[in-house]
């Protein structure tokens, strides 16, 4: 489970990004983090893994309260937990088996995967992982060959190999057309029931919220106005948290 109590993050220049946060996940939960640009989604979900450390409170993983955790500490935290990026995040000149084993560094450690000496074990569960988002077929291509779909796709891949507890992807289909941005989620969708891997994404639009998640958390202004199941979930409850009508640009539209 992750808890957050009463988090709060100051940037260096005094911006609140996060204020006095609540929240409890439970271990395989598709949750999906709406607001408006600003709102301070991307905050939350990059305080999971300390990519911004909260200045306040406790962010409790599996019982310790990782805001105190020291360097060693933190990296097992951290191994726990994969993460999604708009941008890949991708070697581009490597390979795309290169790319996904880079997943297993935790395990296999920098030396040895800095001269590809990477276990058969973990071979295959790139290999493996790579087949479960559809391109296995390209895992000998340039990373920077494949279209954007395909590269969020081996980014997905590489999170596997890491076999995370934890998920995080921040605005992974913000660069991707509708029609690979349902691809995208649907793989995300399926790897969560499947693996029961606990997946919190931050997303722009309405719809795919709405398609998706289980369970959506609302925010404004660094702050949770809303937390609760889909089904709870109205036209009515996007316009409080966003503080304005809908409009059509909410919408990413159908596959
Ligand atoms: N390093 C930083 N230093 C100062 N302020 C920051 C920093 N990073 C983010 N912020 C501010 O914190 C607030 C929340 O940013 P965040 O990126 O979490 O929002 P978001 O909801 O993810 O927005 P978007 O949808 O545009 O990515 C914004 O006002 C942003 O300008």
């Amino acid at each position: 489970m992750i808890e957050f109590k009463n988090v709060s993050l100051t940037y260096p220049n005094g911006h609140q990004g996060l204020k006095n946060v609540n929240l409890k996940i439970n271990d395989g939960e598709f949750i999906v983090v709406v607001g408006l640009s600003g709102a301070g989604k991307s905050t939350l979900i990059r305080s999971i893994n300390q990519l911004v450390k909260p200045t306040e409170g406790e962010l409790i993983i599996n019982g310790k309260d990782t805001l105190k955790c020291n360097e060693r500490q933190l990296k097992e935290v951290r191994r726990n937990i994969g993460m999604i990026f708009q941008s890949y995040n991708l070697v581009k000149r490597m390979s795309v088996l290169r790319n996904v084993l880079t997943g297993s560094l935790g395990r296999t450690g920098t030396f040895k995967s800095l001269f590809g000496l990477f276990s058969n074990e973990d071979k295959e569960l790139a290999m493996g992982s790579l087949a479960r988002v559809g391109i296995d077929d390209k895992a000998y291509r340039r990373a920077d060959q494949l279209s954007g779909g395909q590269q969020q796709r081996v980014s997905i891949a590489r999170a596997l190999t890491q076999k995370p507890n934890v998920i995080l992807a921040d605005e992974p289909v913000a660069s991707l057309d509708p029609p690979t941005s349902h691809t995208v989620m649907k793989d995300l969708k399926k790897i969560n029931k499947e693996d029961g891997i606990t997946t919190i994404i931050n997303l722009h639009f309405i719809d795919m919220a709405m398609e998706y998640a289980d369970r959506i958390i609302g925010m404004r202004e660094g702050e949770v106005v809303f937390d609760g199941p889909v089904s709870e979930v109205s036209e009515k409850t996007f316009e409080e948290i966003y503080g304005r009508p809908i409009k059509e640009d909410d919408i990413i539209g159908a596959e």
